[in-house]
């Protein structure tokens, strides 16, 4: 790891305290799916990302889910395999942008899980979504706007996470050691 912030014993020590699954929840392009990669790999934990699972169960990319059948029904199948995800324990989750704004997938993970609230300034985010044109909200408008407006109407939401982590400028492994620090000291 590019920072190292724990020792390996610490570190081991540390996730010998985990009892439950580490959530990651934030905007879409704050980086939750490869931060989340990267943070399960230096604590030795599976990694899970709720949008792959997603696929996998359907069989079907998310933007194709948004399109054939809405977003109410992705939300549905998002709550149950976040559900299922909560099961069994220690491990690093990564959740889509908008799980944590509906209320019964945000009380799952902040009953079962440690949330941990993953967050930019909307120019980060724009410029970090720009690098993959597979999301289904940001067809059909301009990006800044629906990040803007989706990032004032959920951020009262993420609030409730326990931990907050700002990951503006700064390379990936930056935000994991800071997780990995706040961690420590929460737990
Ligand atoms: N700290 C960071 N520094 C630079 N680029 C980042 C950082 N975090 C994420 N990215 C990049 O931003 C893009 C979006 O990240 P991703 O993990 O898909 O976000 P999310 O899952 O939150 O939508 C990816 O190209 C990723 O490599
Ligand atoms: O913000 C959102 O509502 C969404 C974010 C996406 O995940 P990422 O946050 O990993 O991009 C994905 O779940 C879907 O496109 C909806
Ligand atoms: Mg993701």
């Amino acid at each position: 790891m590019d920072h190292p912030s724990l020792s390996d014993g610490e570190i081991r020590e540390l996730v010998s305290r985990l009892d439950r699954p580490i959530v990651l929840v934030g905007m879409m392009g704050v980086g939750k799916s490869t931060v989340g990669r990267k943070l399960a790999a230096l604590l030795g934990l599976q990694f899970r990302d709720a949008d792959d699972e997603i696929e996998e169960a359907a069989q079907m990319r998310v933007s194709e889910i948004f399109e054939r059948f809405g977003e109410s029904y992705f939300r549905d199948g998002e709550r149950r395999v976040i559900a299922r995800l909560m099961e069994g324990g220690a491990k690093v989750i990564a959740t889509g942008g908008g799980a944590f704004a509906q209320e019964e997938t945000r009380k799952l993970i902040l009953d079962r899980g440690i949330a941990i609230w993953l967050d930019s300034d909307v120019d980060t985010l724009v410029e970090r979504v720009g690098r993959r044109d597979t999301r289904p909200l940001l067809r059909g408008g301009d990006p800044r706007e629906i990040i803007a407006r989706l990032k004032a109407e959920r951020e009262p939401f993420y609030a409730q996470a326990p931990i907050h982590i700002l990951s503006n400028s700064g390379p990936h492994g930056e935000a994991v050691t800071r997780i990995v620090q706040e961690l420590d000291k929460w737990q």
